[in-house]
């Protein structure tokens, strides 16, 4: 059940060489390795070595996004405390890729914080799609506006700004209700279930949508919640613990939810992959 690979006898003679300092890896702060202190496992810097490897090897954002993403996320690590909160840049490539794949007409976001995943997913939309994202806090938004409209997508992405639940009522209330074909769940992580109740009872989730719920893993908590035991655990904060039973509790009522089929991915801080149960679908054959 690890979520970080083991490193092998092969593999140690180069653990020498992964025994820097953090800083020095160049890397910015983000949701994927954990927050500085949990930095001291020879296994996260191996890791955090294979994200810069991995969007190496992976084709960049598009030309108008990309230096606007860099802008983005340098500033975000710089100026944010919590900076952390963004998804890394090999996630953000995941989601670009999903939405390239998938070409949904319309994509909700819960949780915009600076913007940076929504401009990964909002570039990668075809034309006359949109996407919608929801943010409590002003001054996130504000940031997100602004890199927004510097990568031409004002035009794309709609904010909407306040607690992300009545920002989600006042999308039920809407003539036509609109319908999304990818939803990305990344604000407060008690709030998931209630997220989740609201946009499947009001059918907010096209039926062949999808739900992509990040942090599911929350910080490698989730699993010790479960009773996997980890002999190299490392002390964490109440509230980190806290929250990762608020991811526990998420997980295990939506594999116990029959109007849905899941699956966890162990990457990144953990991304699980949601969507309607192909008998609960309209076209369904059943
Ligand atoms: C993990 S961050 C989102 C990161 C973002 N998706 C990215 O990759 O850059 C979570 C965001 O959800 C926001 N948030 C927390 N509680 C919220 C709520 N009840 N309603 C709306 N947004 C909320 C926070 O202010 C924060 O900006």
């Amino acid at each position: 059940m690890q979520f970080f690979p083991r490193l092998t006898r092969q593999s140690s003679r180069s653990l020498a060489q992964l025994l820097v300092p953090v800083s020095r890896l160049g890397v910015r702060s983000h949701s994927t390795f954990m927050m500085e202190g949990t930095m001291s496992n020879a296994n996260n810097r191996l890791r955090l070595l294979e994200e810069r490897y991995a969007t190496d090897v992976s084709t960049p954002f598009p030309k108008q996004v990309n230096s606007v993403m860099k802008a983005l996320a340098d500033e975000t690590s710089r100026e944010f405390s919590n900076g952390f909160m963004m998804i890394s840049e090999s996630q953000a490539m995941l989601l670009h890729q999903l939405v390239s794949i998938l070409r949904p007409k319309k994509v909700l976001e819960i949780g915009t914080f600076t913007g940076y995943s929504a401009i990964a997913m909002a570039s990668a939309l075809g034309p006359n799609a949109s996407l919608t994202t929801l943010e409590l806090d002003p001054c996130h938004l504000a940031v997100a506006r602004r890199f927004v409209k510097e990568a031409r997508l004002d035009k794309t992405v709609e904010f909407k700004q306040g607690p992300a639940l009545e920002s989600i009522l006042e999308l039920v209330r809407q003539t036509p209700r609109p319908q999304f074909d990818v939803i990305f769940l990344d604000a407060d992580k008690g709030g998931y279930i209630k997220y989740f109740n609201h946009i499947m009872e009001s059918n907010l989730l096209s039926d062949n949508g999808v739900i992509i719920a990040d942090n599911v893993l929350f910080f490698g908590q989730v699993h010790q919640h479960a009773g996997y035991d980890d002999p190299e655990t490392i002390p964490v904060s109440k509230n980190v613990k806290k929250l990762a039973k608020k991811a526990y509790d998420f997980n295990k009522y939506v594999r116990e939810d029959d109007r849905v089929e899941v699956v966890l991915l162990p990457i990144f801080d953990g991304i699980t992959i949601i969507r309607k149960a192909r008998s609960k679908t309209v076209n369904s054959l059943e």
